[in-house]
């Protein structure tokens, strides 16, 4: 690398993201900020992109939020919740849409340097009891569903598997059907468990990854395709510390108004008191704001107390708490809530 090189590289803004390389929040981060523009800095965990995005030390950053299958990432929701007031700075300022094809990803024995993800010919499919496909009728489930997907490979051999949490439930039909039993260990993301496995060189542990992570890690795909519903897609924020360049500053598109963005507000209420929470969301019809989604995490205060979330259609548009409808329901919901948190406006991606 020449010195002009090499500065300019150190002056690429760089983004945080939930790795190692090849994650899903990986493509997530290269779907906004190419790596032409940007340093992409992987980070062991959820945590550890919200404290970088917290101290400054990086520009942005990219965090898992939801799974259109297996629903909200409690990881970055309890962050969010943020009980400690450790991440007081932290805004949403961007989404991004990754659909989400998971693999079964593994080392064949006697694989010494991985198959570059190739995977196996379906004619050399080795059926094995667990392969069959069949699945059993049970008192609890008389018609069972049946995996979309048939591995590609034997995994009889199989005796764990690694990966995130969110992506069990997504797998569930294939892992029921074709691995049941087999015990599953909790990794922080999909690429760390395909790294792990490819450190596995007797093919007894297998990881649910992405055919990218399989390429990066040399590993062999077992099975493709295995979450259960087609259009699986998980959906990822843009993360920023509050600052000078606050999107809330930021002009309208031509053509665009309130509806085009979406805000997310976290809340807390008084449980003794009965009408709390339904006071508490009337603030938003009272502005037309629609919310699209409601999330809950428990407070950390009391048990069965309770932090919401919600998100709606609108963007909180300067400091003045007179001015649009998200600044109006704010200050409402502050005379009806016992505290609350603006996390950010943005675009919603939905509608480009
Ligand atoms: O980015 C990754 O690879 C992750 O492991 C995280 C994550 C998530 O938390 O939702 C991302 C996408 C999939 O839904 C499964 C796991």
């Amino acid at each position: 690398m020449t010195e002009k090189t090499k500065s300019r590289e150190a002056e690429k803004p760089v983004v945080a993201y939930l790795g190692p390389k090849a994650s899903y929040t990986h493509q997530a981060a290269l779907d906004t900020f190419n790596d032409d523009s940007y340093t992409l800095d992987p980070q062991i965990t959820i945590e550890d992109v919200f404290s970088a995005v917290q101290t400054g030390k990086v520009y942005r950053g990219v965090v898992p939020f939801e799974n259109s299958t297996n629903g909200s990432v409690v990881f970055t929701l309890d962050l969010f919740a943020d009980l400690h007031n450790k991440y007081p700075g932290i805004l949403v300022c961007g989404e991004s849409y990754i659909p989400v094809q998971h693999c079964l990803l593994s080392h064949y024995p006697g694989d010494n340097h991985g198959s570059s993800g190739t995977p196996y010919a379906a004619s050399s499919v080795i059926e094995s009891p667990l392969s069959s496909g069949a699945v059993t009728p049970t008192n609890q489930e008389p018609v069972p569903q049946k995996p979309t997907a048939r591995p590609i490979g034997d995994l009889s051999r199989i005796r764990k598997i690694y990966s995130h949490p969110q992506a069990w439930g997504q797998c569930k039909i294939f892992l029921n059907t074709y691995l049941k039993g087999i015990e599953r260990q909790d990794v922080s993301s999909t690429s760390r468990a395909a790294e792990l496995v490819s450190e596995d060189q007797s093919g007894t542990s297998a990881a649910i990854s992405s055919v990218i992570a399989a390429r990066v890690f040399g590993l062999r795909v077992l099975a493709k395709g295995i979450e259960e519903r087609g259009d699986n897609t998980t959906r990822f924020f843009i993360i920023k510390r509050m600052g000078a360049d606050d999107i809330v500053k930021e002009a309208s598109k031509k053509g665009e108004n309130d509806k085009h963005w979406k805000s997310l507000i976290s809340f807390t209420v008084d449980h003794a008191n009965p009408g709390a929470l339904a006071n508490s969301l009337s603030v938003f019809e009272r502005y037309g704001l629609n919310l699209t989604s409601i999330n809950t995490r428990p407070s950390g205060v009391e048990n069965w107390n309770y932090i919401f979330f919600v998100e709606i259609k609108g963007r909180k548009i300067e400091d003045d708490e007179e001015k649009g409808d998200v600044n109006r329901a704010l200050r409402d919901l502050d005379a009806v809530c016992r505290g609350r948190r603006w996390l950010g406006s943005w675009r919603n991606r939905l509608l480009e």
